[in-house]
């Protein structure tokens, strides 16, 4: 209760991340410029409403086609690459046109995976999302396609927009889509799927539901909004996936409250800042193994990590590091910040008898899936 006080002191607004999949700017693969206004003319009206808004716009690519004469299909990395290079600069110059005729400023952040993996360049993001939002500058967001390789990329704008959620904070994430919401199956390939009106759990009954995308402009399809909506929901966000083509369909689910989309409410347990960004950002430099003991110590007990408990460690890595956390047999418990580095553990491990009481993960640096 305290904790959600103090978000409202500090934030006092409404804050929602929108994201608009490439899927609903753009039409036959070229960038749809009656969607985009329509789009942009909605944000400006929330806005006057009192709404803080960051937007998480895909087209890059769409629109570097378009503009090239090029065809999605057969296109390798590097061309997909350069067509978001070409295709970025047209998205933000059209956005900067629509925005400029309601008076908002707006601002362009390009992420990369690697951007929020580091802690010190989280916070960083987070101050300059804040900055802008207090400022009444709107954020619009797009991974750095330049120079995202399979490594550091976020994988799909949905997962990018989640994060970004957990970054600024924010109330609610709407997933906009060419779709009105989650089905109970893909529901090109089965007419009986019926949507889903409101999800309280994120289980794997839901997941399953879920599958890949309907177009060849899209990613990922419902399986990246269903893990989207997983990482905002744990966050704290209401999430919402809902149709960006319906008209006003931003008024009617945040001033009219009307059911339009698939609502997911907030997870019961939402994870604080920190852990938000250990569990969903953070990137793994090496991997710890624990026997029964630990693994139960850690996952039931909600205690420490012990130095006593590690059977085999992976990689190298520094104290203050992350590093994934496994069962004997492989199976993955959850993250870490290591309070000891990967050369001190592999010195305890050779001991005979190890000292007691060593702390390798201390209980607030954990996090178990
Ligand atoms: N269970 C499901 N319910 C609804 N849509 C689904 C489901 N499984 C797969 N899809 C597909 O996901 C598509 C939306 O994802 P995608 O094409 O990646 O859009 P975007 O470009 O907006 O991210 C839908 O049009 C639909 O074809
Ligand atoms: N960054 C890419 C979008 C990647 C992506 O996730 O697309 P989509 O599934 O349409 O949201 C672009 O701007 O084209």
């Amino acid at each position: 209760m305290l904790s959600f006080l103090y978000r409202r002191w500090t934030k006092m607004k409404n804050r929602v991340v929108i994201k608009v999949g490439s899927s609903s700017l753009t039409a036959d693969g070229i960038i749809a410029h009656d969607q985009m206004e329509k789009l942009t003319t909605q944000i400006a009206y929330l806005m006057r409403k009192g709404f803080e808004v960051v937007l998480v716009s895909s087209g890059a690519v769409a629109a570097g086609l378009g503009k090239l004469g090029w065809e999605r299909e057969g296109l390798l990395v590097p061309q997909k690459q350069a067509a978001a290079a070409v295709g970025q600069g047209l998205l933000m110059h059209r956005y900067e046109q629509l925005f400029q005729c309601e008076g908002i400023n707006v601002a362009q952040i390009l992420l990369t995976n690697e951007d929020i993996a580091d802690r010190k360049r989280y916070v960083n993001a987070k101050n300059t999302f804040q900055t802008l939002l207090q400022n009444g500058i709107l954020p619009i967001v797009n991974e750095n396609d330049t120079v995202a390789v399979d490594e550091i990329k976020f994988g799909d704008n949905d997962r990018l927009a989640a994060l970004v959620a957990g970054v600024v904070e924010a109330d609610s994430l709407l997933v906009l889509t060419d779709i009105d919401g989650l089905y109970t199956d893909h529901p090109k390939h089965n007419p009986e799927a019926k949507k889903l009106d409101v999800v309280d759990i994120i289980d794997e009954s839901i997941q399953q539901m879920a599958k890949g995308a309907g177009t060849k402009a899209g990613t990922g399809g419902m399986i990246t909004k269903i893990e989207a909506a997983r990482i905002a929901t744990l966050s704290g966000a209401t999430t919402y996936i809902a149709k960006g083509s319906i008209p006003w369909v931003l008024k009617k689910i945040f001033l009219e409250h009307e059911n339009i989309g698939t609502k997911f409410l907030p997870a019961q347990k939402t994870l604080k800042n920190r852990m938000q960004w250990l569990a969903f950002a953070s990137k793994p430099l090496g991997k710890i193994f624990v026997d029964h003991g630990a693994e139960h110590a850690i996952y039931h007990d909600n205690k420490s990590l012990l130095a006593a408990g590690v059977k085999e460690i992976k990689g190298d890595f520094c104290s203050g590091n992350v590093i994934e956390i496994c069962s004997e047999s492989g199976k993955e418990l959850g993250k870490g910040v290591v309070s000891i580095s990967s050369a001190e553990i592999k010195g305890i491990l050779e001991q005979e008898i190890r000292p007691k009481g060593i702390i390798v993960i201390h209980k607030n640096d954990l996090f178990i899936h």
